[in-house]
């Protein structure tokens, strides 16, 4: 298969992954964040107020031979963590990992939050998610990899995320050197524009059996850490010697030096599973000797998040043809 492959480089501690993205002819290089929650291709542009930006690349339309303005089109992302951006839009030739996809719409940003602002780790995102929750107006567009994949082998990509080392995004084909177990496939449900899935159970520690009951979620690069039910985060954190629940950090915090079990959850009738190591469920220093943990509640979402934390204990197979989603060890 051709090496339809992008090299995701991990950012700021393993809290985002970016990839290296051209736009425009001649290209102009960016560092954007593949995200998998998402549907939108956005980066920041040269229409953001000076104020805005802090370093990051700025596309410029006007320096490309291939962009055409997609005339009276605008766009208005709104992210769970309270972000924004927003703007015009533009086609141009983007390419990814050797995936190149000509008249792509790329949404070019006038506004953005502080939290991107402040991000100088990147320079916007590519949604993967489904195109039904694209926010162009007066009309929907697709997503890259919509717009890509009837020219690849294979209608799908996969992700191999690392701890806090550089990890792979291939578009089109599988790597049967990336993974070490076989691939246990879930049935995604797309109807809310997500890699949507439930997980039927999940075990702390080495425990053997699973506990059966199902974790309904999104699979999302674009998340950092593993968002969870109440009872599943409760029941986690019974078996971490002195994890309270503490205000200040609005989250579940350890004493730094607490050895932390791991997590695993099932995939399909719980025949297999992905077990998440300890290790990474310690993600980070509060700065008080507590440390903040990987595994958090998804209180107020209305479903759970396998974010970056899940996605890098696995090589994940997002297979848009079949609405199918494959996790392996590795
Ligand atoms: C508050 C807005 C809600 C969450 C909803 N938006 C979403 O679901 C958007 C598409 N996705 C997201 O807000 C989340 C999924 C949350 S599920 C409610 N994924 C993408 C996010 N991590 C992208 C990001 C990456 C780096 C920095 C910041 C943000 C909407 O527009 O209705």
């Amino acid at each position: 298969p051709d090496e339809d492959s992008a090299d995701a480089e991990p950012q700021l501690g393993d809290e985002e992954w970016t990839v290296p993205v051209s736009i425009g002819t001649p290209p102009q290089g960016f560092k954007l964040d593949l995200d998998t929650g998402s549907s939108d291709l956005w980066v920041f542009s040269t229409l953001l107020s000076k104020e805005e930006v802090n370093g990051q690349s700025l596309y410029d339309p006007n320096k490309s031979t291939t962009a055409a303005k997609m005339t009276g089109y605008t766009w208005d992302c709104h992210y769970g963590d309270g972000s924004f951006s927003s703007g015009y839009i533009y086609q141009d030739t983007v390419t990814i990992g050797g995936v190149t996809v000509a008249k792509q719409p790329v949404e070019v940003a006038k506004t953005v939050a502080p939290q991107f602002t402040q991000d100088t780790a990147l320079d916007g995102l590519v949604g993967l998610g489904f195109w039904t929750i694209n926010t162009a107006e007066p009309k929907k567009q697709k997503t890259f990899f919509e717009n890509a994949a009837p020219n690849l082998e294979k209608g799908l990509f996969t992700a191999d995320l690392k701890h806090e080392a550089p990890g792979s995004y291939n578009f089109g084909w599988i790597d049967e050197n990336a993974h070490a177990s076989n691939i246990t496939y879930a049935d995604v449900d797309s109807s809310d524009g997500y890699w949507m899935w439930t997980s039927p159970g999940y075990a702390v520690g080495d425990a053997k059996g699973i506990n059966k009951t199902a974790i309904r979620g999104i699979t999302d690069t674009g998340t950092t850490l593993l968002l969870l039910p109440d009872d599943v985060v409760d029941t986690y954190y019974g078996q971490v010697d002195g994890a309270t629940w503490a205000e200040e950090w609005s989250g579940y915090v350890f004493d730094c030096n607490t050895t932390v079990p791991d997590f695993s959850f099932a995939v399909d009738n719980g025949t297999a599973k992905v077990t998440v190591p300890g290790e990474y469920l310690n993600y980070a220093e509060n700065g008080d000797g507590t440390c903040y943990g990987g595994i958090q509640s998804d209180y107020g979402v209305g479903f759970s998040i396998f974010g970056d934390i899940a996605i890098k204990s696995a090589f994940v197979v997002f297979d848009q043809q079949n609405l199918k989603l494959g996790w392996a060890s590795k």
